[in-house]
């Protein structure tokens, strides 16, 4: 049986520890806040994230990072991407050496353009291949409640991601393997941009063609920075792609989709924020990845609206007429 340690118990984390506990494995979750790990180890439940969700019986919590992480074998990271590298400073020297680490997030640090899985390396020193990312059409609720879903788990080295998939097999959730980490980790953090765009459009009242429009361009950006920073292309075709794409664009269960859909509808960023009051990633990632783009030499028209309302730059009227009056252009993919 492996040992794992989830940190931390918010949504995806909690869910994924589930996941991995139904799998066979002896989980531990980490839960900064006492009463979060006091309900989880007594009444098997997480009354702030997933209240309505029985969670398994041998899912332990613990308040206490060091205690999670001793012996584990593999270490499920599931915090907001900007605070990783403060906190993984803080738990790189409780890490076991020969432990696996995963990232669950989907994010691009601000100041760095980092992918999750280069902020794990570069502050732990954990080499690449035993380092993996999971991403996919995986919306937390509904994989909560045991609902069927697949995702992908990817690191270079295919024998580790293979043990990964065993370790997180259920009758519920069907992990793919993946060599292409650039790939999955673009595809998850860009749809949150994208997402993002649909919830302006849906805020705003725009109809479906306009939606289909977001995220048929939103995937063609996507693949053009995808290819020039090394992924493959076909990636982007995958569920860590479009199929991750156009889970978060549909569903109302999306936190970015949903932020979005706040400010289409008038609200400031600030009270977008405060009525969300979870995780929404493309908010702050949408200027990183914007960055990143430029310094690449990549052109993201719907990124870059996006980051432009997100800062207060353009109302979301100017970003619609600004996306509608670009240059006409033949279709073609990735241009
Ligand atoms: N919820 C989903 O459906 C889902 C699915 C796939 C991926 N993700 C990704 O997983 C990551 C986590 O999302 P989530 O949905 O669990 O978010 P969440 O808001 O539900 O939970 C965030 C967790 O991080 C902790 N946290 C917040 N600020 C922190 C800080 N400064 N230091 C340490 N811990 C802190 C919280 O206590 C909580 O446990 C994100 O990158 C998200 O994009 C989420
Ligand atoms: O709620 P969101 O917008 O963070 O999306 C959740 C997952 O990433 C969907 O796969």
């Amino acid at each position: 049986m492996n040992r794992v340690a989830v940190l931390s118990a918010g949504s995806w984390g909690t869910t994924m520890a589930m996941v991995m506990a139904d799998a066979g494995n002896d989980v531990t979750l980490h839960a900064r806040r006492p009463e979060i790990a006091d309900a989880i180890n007594t009444v098997h439940r997480n009354p702030v994230y997933l209240p309505d969700i029985a969670l398994p019986a041998a899912l332990r919590a613990t308040t206490d990072p060091r205690e999670a992480l001793d012996s584990a074998d593999h270490v499920v990271v599931s915090i907001p991407a900007q605070t990783l590298r403060t906190n993984l400073t803080a738990w790189a020297p409780s890490i076991p050496t020969t432990a696996m680490v995963v990232s669950l997030m989907k994010g691009i640090e601000t100041h760095s353009g980092l992918r999750m899985s280069e902020v794990i390396t570069e502050v732990t020193g954990i080499p690449a291949e035993r380092v993996a990312v999971i991403s996919g059409p995986n919306l937390a609720r509904e994989i909560a409640a045991r609902q069927p879903a697949a995702s992908v788990i990817a690191c270079t080295d295919e024998t580790a991601a293979e043990t990964l998939q065993d370790a997180c097999l259920t009758p519920y959730f069907r992990p793919y393997t993946a060599t292409d980490v650039t790939g999955c980790e673009l595809g998850g953090a860009v749809k949150n941009v994208i997402a993002l765009a649909v919830g302006l459009a849906t805020g705003m009242g725009l109809g479906d063609n306009a939606k289909s429009l977001l995220i048929t361009r939103g995937l063609a950006e996507t693949a053009r920075l995808g290819e020039r920073l090394g992924a493959d292309p076909l990636t982007f075709s995958g569920l860590s792609g479009v199929g991750d794409l156009h889970a978060t664009c549909a569903s109302p269960l999306s936190r970015n989709r949903t932020f979005g859909e706040h400010l289409g509808r008038g609200m400031t960023v600030a009270q977008a924020t405060s009525a969300t009051r979870q995780t929404a990633e493309g908010v702050k990632s949408c200027r990183a990845i914007l960055d990143l783009a430029r310094r690449n030499d990549v052109e993201m028209p719907i990124t870059e609206v996006v980051a432009a309302v997100i800062d207060g730059q353009i109302t979301v009227q100017d970003a619609a007429s600004q996306l509608m009056s670009r240059t006409p252009k033949p279709e073609r993919y990735g241009i």
